[in-house]
């Protein structure tokens, strides 16, 4: 398999989920055409993508859907077991240690950490609340590899280095701070906020583009003479 692009590996997740859709569909085969569409790519792009998998469509049959499914997991790594921690169980880190969806991606949850004395002992999504001072033992003894952190921003940092230092080399870190970590270890930062800017973005230059073409400004009043003077006698 040849290096992959990032932008190529930020749309296998989506290729994947759309051929999961075709897959529980009894579909067997799809062409370029059909899942290009699916996911909102071009054919091209969607061709080109797959080629770094070396998967190519055959001519006539297209692509066989549980094979390309297998092919795309592989190169995601989903083929391997991923043990994932959670540090921060408030709102945000509940709500993950809840979502049943990453057990189909090969993730399994393997301890939730938090430093609130009324959150550690209870348990959420099936896993006990565990105190933070335990991480790096925890980390360790379940051989985990990923960790989420929902931490404030300011403890982001400080979780990182210890999770490094533990032996993690994977961070989702959705606190609004950016970590700095070591070569050897992949950071993903999560912003729902900057999502939803992009979307308005777009949304802004849609209307923009379906508008008329608005005048520069408004006329600007030229400024009213001033009154004379009287002359002083
Ligand atoms: N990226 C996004 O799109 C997004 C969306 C929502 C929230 N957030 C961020 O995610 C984080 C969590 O949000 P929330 O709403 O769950 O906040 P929250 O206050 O409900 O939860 C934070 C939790 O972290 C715990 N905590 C504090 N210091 C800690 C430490 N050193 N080690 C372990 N746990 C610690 C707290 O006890 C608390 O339970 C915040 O930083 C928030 O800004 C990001």
């Amino acid at each position: 398999m040849r290096a992959l692009p990032p932008t190529t590996v930020a749309r296998l997740p989506g290729y994947l989920r759309s051929l999961g859709g075709l897959a529980s569909e009894g579909v067997t085969t799809t062409s370029s055409d059909q899942l290009a569409e699916l996911v909102g790519a071009s054919p091209a792009q969607l061709r080109k993508d797959l080629s770094y998998l070396g998967a190519g469509g055959r001519r006539g049959v297209g692509y066989e859907v549980d094979h390309l499914r297998r092919q795309i997991a592989q190169a995601l790594g989903m083929t391997e077991e991923r043990r994932v921690v959670i540090v921060g169980i408030g709102n945000l880190g509940q709500a993950l240690a809840a979502y049943s969806g990453f057990a189909d991606r090969g993730f399994v949850l393997v301890g939730l950490f938090d430093t609130d004395p009324a959150l550690v002992g209870t348990e959420v999504g099936g896993h006990v609340v565990q105190h933070v001072d335990g991480l790096e033992r925890a980390v360790e003894e379940q051989e985990a590899s990923v960790a989420i952190v929902a931490t404030p921003a300011s403890a982001a940092q400080p979780t990182t280095d210890r999770l490094v230092s533990a032996g993690v080399t994977g961070i989702l870190n959705f606190a609004p701070r950016t970590v700095r970590v070591p070569d050897g270890v992949d950071v993903r930062e999560v912003d729902l906020g900057s999502e939803l800017q992009i979307l308005g973005f777009h949304a802004r230059q849609r209307s923009g583009a379906a508008a008329p073409a608005e005048p520069a400004g408004p006329a600007v009043e030229p400024a009213p003479e001033p009154e004379p003077v009287p002359a002083a006698d």
